[in-house]
């Protein structure tokens, strides 16, 4: 592999994880440098080495500014003799240095009150054996080595697959081995070193059991696939058996899922053994002290050395899919800052008794921010909510639907003192199960509300509409009845090819053709020739006017593409039906952050000529869309409505019923938040018959018209004249970015 190939591909894995490419590459190149441009330690086992090292440098970044915070908060100064002796003792790791750096402090002015008490062990459910990851990457080689919180690792193929195909990966929670780097059970019982507490070698790395989630249907607790990380991590109390601490955790599955979760893990040093803890149930309703302390428990963790430490990270929490859930849980407050109660009881829970799919909120705190996140179409949606009542309401209600999460088990209780106000909203699935796939929505911004319409997969009729299908209006020359299979393998296409000059406008691979993709495109941008048709009597010109229209504006002369449908002979995986085949990308609605509002980015590469999805809304006659439009509140933000006039240009003069446009506001699919671009947009739309020779009504296809990276926002030109004020929709202001962007004279 070249280099740049090996950098695509490093990348590739980083932007995954919403790393953007210049805060990794610097990293990436001082790794490269450690290892003298030898890539593999770099590209070992999914690139831990460079996700260990890109969230060491983010860490650094925040730990002088946690120093500050704690000083702060402490209302004391570190005394420093103690600092150098800590770093002194700490000759393994200076992340331990750092560790006890903070912990003599903590310890000084709170002790703590720990106990093993009602610990159990899960069977030894989430157990692991280190001693792979010890003699892989030995110290000195390290170049992150200081690192507190190593991370990532992915699953085997096998348990990849199984995530894929929805079956959990059972067998290695239930294994009563521990489990080695890639996943294998083993019986080795090589030592945890303990000396100094040097966590980072005692990290659980590729699976773990996250408590009691007996509340929701199905188990959530698996983290079965994908890249794991540690956000953040407490260490409760170390000994010279056992460490014990909390660790909050995201992951990134094979689907491009999003979870979060606590867990509370006790690492074993003489057996070697890591387990998740468990609390009787009784043990985690004792009353808490103002600190969030059990004060029951007499047991007392020998806390010499280690005690908690607390560790910033910037890193976004993320939200699980909680699908499955009786609600969306969609709250989250980014990772712990700063924490000051002492613990004991091993159950996190905040001090009002509400936590949230596993990351704790203390919603007494004023610093506290919530979102609700309920179904798109219920229309209670808040916005961000600053530690005011709504919050409040908002986490009770979190944590009366999702109460198991508080009750269970395994955590530790914690007041926080600081909370980021950073949000992150997350939806699993807006599609409520109707595509192929699931297409989740994010809000990194925590202010947005969400949008309110149903989702469907197909364009529905609002009323008025003519739309005639029928087998019968459909003519022997216009189907492949004689057909099988996939019309495409066949040597001489078939008469469903005619439309677009007797080749198919698919490639074997369900892609464009170019040729044809570019002669779309060259229509579009008015490089063509052939410019515009003007109808005699334009409906809508109409429809703005029925008394006195006025001309014609003329419309774009479209190509279409015909696929395939039922009178054809072939089968549904025929080459020329991509279009009613719906969405196979891996989709994802997000915030723009840059005024406007949802957009819609891909999450995988996607090659020139690939189908996207296609348009859909309530198809409505232009006259409706004006009564809409005029009886409008302005409130909503309207989807920019289509109009289906790829075929205005015939003769015939179209009836009102029979002038159509597609309205996306109120109900629609994944396309209504693709975002307007002008001329450069990276989505082209092309008019699609599929189950109607009749072009007054269309599909209207969006495909890519240029190839397209991971994580780039998907746009499309609505081909706005941003000059003409009489269109039946007050045109935005247009903040595409593009330099070619139409709506220059608006902007000065
Ligand atoms: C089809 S919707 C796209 C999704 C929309 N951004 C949302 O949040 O629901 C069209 C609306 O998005 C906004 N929009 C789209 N493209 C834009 C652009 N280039 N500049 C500013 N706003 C844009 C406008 O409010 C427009 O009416």
């Amino acid at each position: 592999m070249g280099i740049n190939e090996r950098l695509l591909k490093a990348l590739k894995v980083t932007r995954g994880l919403g790393i953007p490419d210049k805060e990794v590459k610097p990293v990436l190149q001082d790794l490269l440098q450690v290892y003298e441009w030898n890539w593999e330690p770099v590209e070992a086992e999914e690139y831990r080495v460079l996700l260990d090292a890109y969230f060491e440098s983010k860490e650094n970044q925040g730990v002088e500014d946690e120093k500050e915070d704690n000083m702060e908060h402490d209302g004391s100064k570190r005394p420093s003799k103690r600092l150098q002796g800590a770093g002194k003792e700490d000759h393994v790791s200076s992340a331990v240095a750092n560790s006890s750096k903070t912990l003599a402090l903590e310890k000084a002015k709170m002790p703590l009150n720990t106990s093993t008490q009602g610990i159990t062990e899960l069977s030894q459910k989430c157990s692991m054996d280190r001693s792979k990851e010890f003699s892989s990457q030995p110290v000195d080689k390290q170049p992150n080595s200081k690192r507190k919180d190593p991370i990532s690792s992915h699953l085997p193929s096998t348990d990849r697959k199984s995530s894929h195909d929805g079956v959990r990966v059972s067998h290695a929670v239930d294994s009563k081995q521990p489990l080695d780097a890639h996943g294998s059970s083993h019986t080795s019982k090589q030592n945890i070193p303990t000396s100094h507490c040097n966590r980072k070698l005692i990290k659980p790395k590729i699976k773990l059991l996250i408590g009691d989630m007996s509340h929701c249907s199905e188990p959530l607790a698996v983290v079965s696939s994908g890249t794991l990380i540690l956000l953040s991590d407490i260490l409760l109390s170390c000994d010279n058996s056992t460490c014990i601490f909390v660790a909050k955790y995201f992951w990134l599955d094979f689907e491009l899922k999003l979870g979060c979760a606590l867990c509370c893990l006790s690492a074993n040093h003489s057996t070697g053994n890591w387990s998740s803890l468990t609390m009787p149930p009784n043990h985690s309703k004792q009353p808490l002290d103002a600190h969030g302390s059990s004060h029951t428990s007499k047991q007392n963790i020998p806390t010499s050395r280690c005690n908690r430490k607390l560790i910033k990270h910037k890193t976004k929490p993320l939200i699980g899919d909680m699908s499955h859930c009786s609600e969306p849980l969609s709250v989250v407050s980014s990772a712990v800052s700063s924490v000051r109660s002492s613990t004991g009881n091993h159950c996190v829970k905040s001090e009002d008794g509400v936590s949230t799919g596993g990351t704790v909120i203390n919603n007494s705190s004023p610093e506290v921010v919530v979102t609700g996140g309920e179904s798109l179409s219920s229309g209670r949606l808040k916005k961000r909510d600053s530690g005011n009542g709504n919050s409040e309401r908002d986490l009770k209600k979190k944590g009366k639907n999702c109460s198991g999460i508080l009750n269970s088990s395994n955590l530790v209780n914690i007041q926080q003192q600081t909370v980021t106000k950073r949000l992150f909203l997350s939806i699993s699935d807006i599609t409520k199960g109707v595509e192929n796939v699931k297409i989740s929505l994010v809000d990194e911004f925590g202010n947005e509300d969400l949008p309110k319409f149903t989702y469907m997969q197909q364009c529905t009729i609002y009323q008025g509409a003519y739309i005639h299908i029928s087998l019968a209006r459909i003519s022997d020359e216009d189907c492949c009845s004689s057909c099988s299979g996939d019309c495409l393998s066949s040597s001489i296409p078939c008469a469903c090819a005619r439309e677009t000059g007797g080749e198919f406008a698919y490639t074997q691979q369900g892609l464009l053709k170019e040729k044809f993709l570019d002669a779309c495109l060259s229509m579009l941008t008015g490089v063509h020739d052939q410019g515009l048709v003007y109808c005699q009597d334009c409906p809508l010109e109409r429809s703005k006017n029925e008394k006195f229209p006025e001309q014609c504006k003329g419309h774009i002369i479209r190509k279409f593409i015909k696929e395939c449908w039922r009178k054809c002979g072939c089968n549904m995986n025929c080459g020329n039906r991509v279009v009613q085949r719906g969405i196979t990308c891996e989709l994802q609605v997000f915030l723009t952050g840059d005024g406007k509002g949802w957009g819609l980015r891909t999450l995988q590469d996607l090659p020139k000529g690939t189908f996207v999805c296609e348009y859909v809304g309530e198809i409505l006659t232009n006259t409706e869309l004006y009564e809409r439009n005029m009886e409008s509140s302005g409130s909503e933000r309207h989807t920019y409505p289509v109009t289906l006039d790829a075929d205005w240009g015939s003769e015939r003069i179209l009836k009102d019923e029979e002038a159509l446009c597609l309205d996306a506001t109120f109900s629609g699919n994944v396309a209504r938040f693709i975002n307007h671009r002008c001329f450069d947009a990276n989505l082209t739309d092309i008019p699609v018959e599929v189950e109607t020779p009749d072009r007054h009504y269309y599909h209207l296809a969006l495909f890519t018209a240029r190839n397209v990276n991971a994580l780039e926002e998907l746009t499309w030109d609505y081909g706005i004249d941003f000059s003409d004020h009489n269109h039946p929709i007050k045109a935005f202001k247009c903040g595409c970015g593009s330099a070619v962007c139409r709506d220059v004279k608006r902007k000065s």
